[in-house]
């Protein structure tokens, strides 16, 4: 488990709202703390350039299709993208959410003189009924390590059920990366840490700081001098066709040669998505993509016009930052020594948003002995 999005774990049914007056963020009441989380899980969202700046500018680059076209904004949240898009042209604009946001975004619709082209609907995208089928389904379904509380099951089906054929689905495609890291500071602040604590030897709970640290994945931003071998693809989505039954389990082998001397203490996972249009080519990454074919794919899109938003650890920060899976104790490697093995993820039987990650790899030390970890 990892600390929520702003996302509701178990979204309300569709129910009419009264208005509250004030706005979640300068509310004419007290809030409560839960109310101030999200209020600040919004402010956190927004304050990411990276990720609305990427958004805004593939509505542009796509304006010629969105010009006169209908739009639905699954999970609009505040309803910045559906706004993009009635100032890109849209001539409707459904913006669909399940959470009590959907009252800010009504005002906030109002208050850009757009009532006239978005419709806000507070419900559940699977359970609202909307007038029409859309050209257009825009969404930023992506959750950390991309699949994590992940609303991409409520992306589809929006698309199985409203996207007209030849519809345009923004982002397109997404790709979950993984590389084996290297991040000394990290651990010894939060393991060495306990070996002298004020002067006094606390070590004793140096076993307990390895459990908490390699028990669950953890979100920190990492930069790529942390990276100690080429990234592989752990999973590359196509929006316009990928299903959620493919969702169900993700497995992936991977063999992968470190770039340096240097102790591992983890993998880091990161993704990138791409806004193409539904007949653009897209020269898809798969988990067999080497470290040449993502080199040119990213040369490629730097010299057409494809936007992309990454959150990979050379890149400009985003709120998503990186998901680091620590080891319990570093394991060092010497320059172009094979690590290999895979990684499956699969949504908890519990609650399908949050994810079950097995993790198993070997170090090839002088070529005959390995060290295996599960
Ligand atoms: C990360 S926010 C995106 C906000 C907004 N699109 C933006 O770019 O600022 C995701 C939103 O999706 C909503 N959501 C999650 N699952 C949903 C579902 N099944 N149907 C409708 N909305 C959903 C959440 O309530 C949340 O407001």
């Amino acid at each position: 488990a990892l600390p929520p999005r702003g996302r509701p774990q178990t979204p309300k049914p569709y129910r009419k709202q009264s208005r509250p007056g004030g706005s979640a963020l300068f509310p004419s009441r007290v809030l409560s703390l839960g109310e101030l989380t999200r209020a600040a899980l919004w402010i956190w969202i927004w304050q990411d350039r990276v990720r609305t700046d990427a958004y805004r500018e593939a509505i542009m680059l796509h304006q010629k299709f969105i010009e006169g076209k209908v739009v639905m904004d699954v999970g609009c949240g505040t309803g910045i993208l559906s706004v993009f898009c009635a100032r890109a042209g849209a001539k409707r604009v459904y913006a669909v959410d399940a959470s009590e946001i959907a009252t800010q975004a009504s005002e906030i619709v109002k208050a850009n003189n757009l009532a006239d082209k978005i419709v806000v609907i507070h419900g559940r995208v699977e359970d609202v009924d909307v007038e029409e089928k859309v050209d257009v389904i825009i969404s930023e379904w992506m959750g950390y390590m991309l699949l994590y509380e992940s609303m991409l099951p409520s992306v589809l089906f929006a698309r199985d059920k409203w996207l007209k054929p030849g519809g345009l689905i923004l982002p397109s495609h997404a790709t979950l990366f993984m590389a084996p890291i290297t991040n000394s500071d990290r651990y010894e602040g939060s393991v060495d840490f306990w070996c002298d604590v004020y002067g006094i030897n606390m070590s004793a709970l140096v076993p307990l700081a390895k459990k908490f640290a390699s028990e669950e994945p953890s979100i920190e931003i990492v930069g790529g001098e942390n990276v100690i071998s080429w990234p592989f693809v752990v999973k590359h989505i196509d929006c316009y066709t990928f299903t959620v039954e493919e969702f169900k389990s993700i497995t992936t082998t991977y063999k992968v040669s470190s770039m340096m001397l240097a102790p591992i203490h983890g993998f880091g996972l990161w993704f990138e998505v791409e806004f193409n249009g539904p007949a653009e080519s897209c020269s898809n990454l798969s988990s067999d993509s080497s470290p040449l074919d993502i080199i040119q794919k990213k040369r490629r899109r730097a010299s057409d016009s494809t936007v992309v938003l990454s959150t990979a650890p050379e890149d400009e920060p985003t709120h998503w930052h990186q998901t680091i899976l620590y080891f319990p104790d570093p394991i060092g490697v010497t320059q172009d020594q094979i690590i290999e093995g895979s990684v499956t993820i699969t949504p908890s039987e519990e609650n399908p948003r949050c994810l079950n990650i097995h993790l198993e790899c070997s170090f090839a030390v002088h070529t005959s002995k390995y060290f295996r970890i599960a």
